[in-house]
């Protein structure tokens, strides 16, 4: 791990005390995995903004919870034109679940990412997705293996960096999807200039995303500019209209007369 304990945010070390109890599958997965990359250039064909949707019940820096089922989250995200989805499978912290994942990947035919705090190789055959997360500042000396043990399972890792250090060890460890968050999970800080410092230096073949913190198609094209080629929106899609929200984002390269006409539907 690239920091100490102490110099992150207490919610975030409960994250991770909670995130090394928990133990994985029994057995090893294979999956058959729905290509990302794929998806996302399908997208940019269309002239659809690629958008991986967020099925986020809760989270330490959200009022209140969203009670919904996942499944019906997960529907309205693909009608609203979402590339691929992230489905948290965290329970203490974000109210997600494995079953919410297994039931989300099962009812839509998009990518579907396992978005949680995986530690340890065994984690990795607790439900199969079409990509699943591995954090760089959590994973530290690991990530290369963890890369390689995802892989080798079938799943297309999502490498989540938040510094230019850390892109250059998600390279190393050989990662092809890459997420910058731009949340500090240190301090729970969201800063977009974090995408902006890090994309740069990413070479043109990785399949680079912007996370977290998207909260309007200004920020979305913001973001675009800077080089996503997809983005990862949680809070600002739960928000509400789940169907008009993706929409939103999803339609916010297009004229800002269309991206009025939606706006006032909502
Ligand atoms: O979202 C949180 O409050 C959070 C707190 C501690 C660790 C991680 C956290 N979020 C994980 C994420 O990566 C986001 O859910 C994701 O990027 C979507 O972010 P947003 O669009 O800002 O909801």
């Amino acid at each position: 791990m690239n920091d100490t304990e102490e110099e992150m945010a207490p919610a975030v070390r409960s994250i991770l005390a909670a995130a090394r109890g928990r133990s994985g599958g029994d057995t090893r997965l294979s999956v058959d995995a729905r290509s990302f990359p794929e998806a996302v250039a399908a997208a940019e064909a269309e002239g659809r903004v690629p958008v991986v949707a967020e099925v986020k019940p809760t989270s330490p820096t959200t009022d209140g919870r969203v009670e919904s089922d996942p499944v019906d989250l997960a529907r309205e995200m693909v009608s609203g034109g979402a590339t691929a989805l992230s489905v948290l499978t965290e329970p203490e912290h974000f109210g997600g679940s494995p079953d919410a994942l297994r039931r989300v990947r099962e009812a839509v035919d998009v990518p579907v990412l396992r978005k949680d705090f995986v530690l340890h190789e065994a984690q990795l055959d607790l439900v199969e997705a079409d990509l699943v997360l591995l954090i760089a500042r959590f994973l530290g000396e690991d990530l290369s293996t963890m890369v390689d043990a995802a892989r080798a399972r079938g799943f297309q890792p999502l490498v989540e960096v938040h510094s230019r250090a850390e892109l250059r060890d998600a390279l190393d460890a050989g990662a092809e999807i890459i997420g910058v968050n731009n949340r500090d999970l240190a301090r729970l800080e969201v800063d977009l200039s974090t995408f902006e410092r890090v994309a740069p230096d990413a070479p043109d073949d990785v399949t680079l995303l912007a996370e977290s913190g998207v909260t309007t198609p200004d920020e979305a094209r913001r973001m675009r500019r800077a080089g996503a080629d997809a983005l990862l929106i949680g809070s600002a899609i739960m928000d509400g209209d789940v169907r008009a929200n993706t929409e939103r984002f999803v339609r916010s390269e297009r004229t800002r007369t269309d991206e009025t006409n939606t706006e006032t539907t909502q």
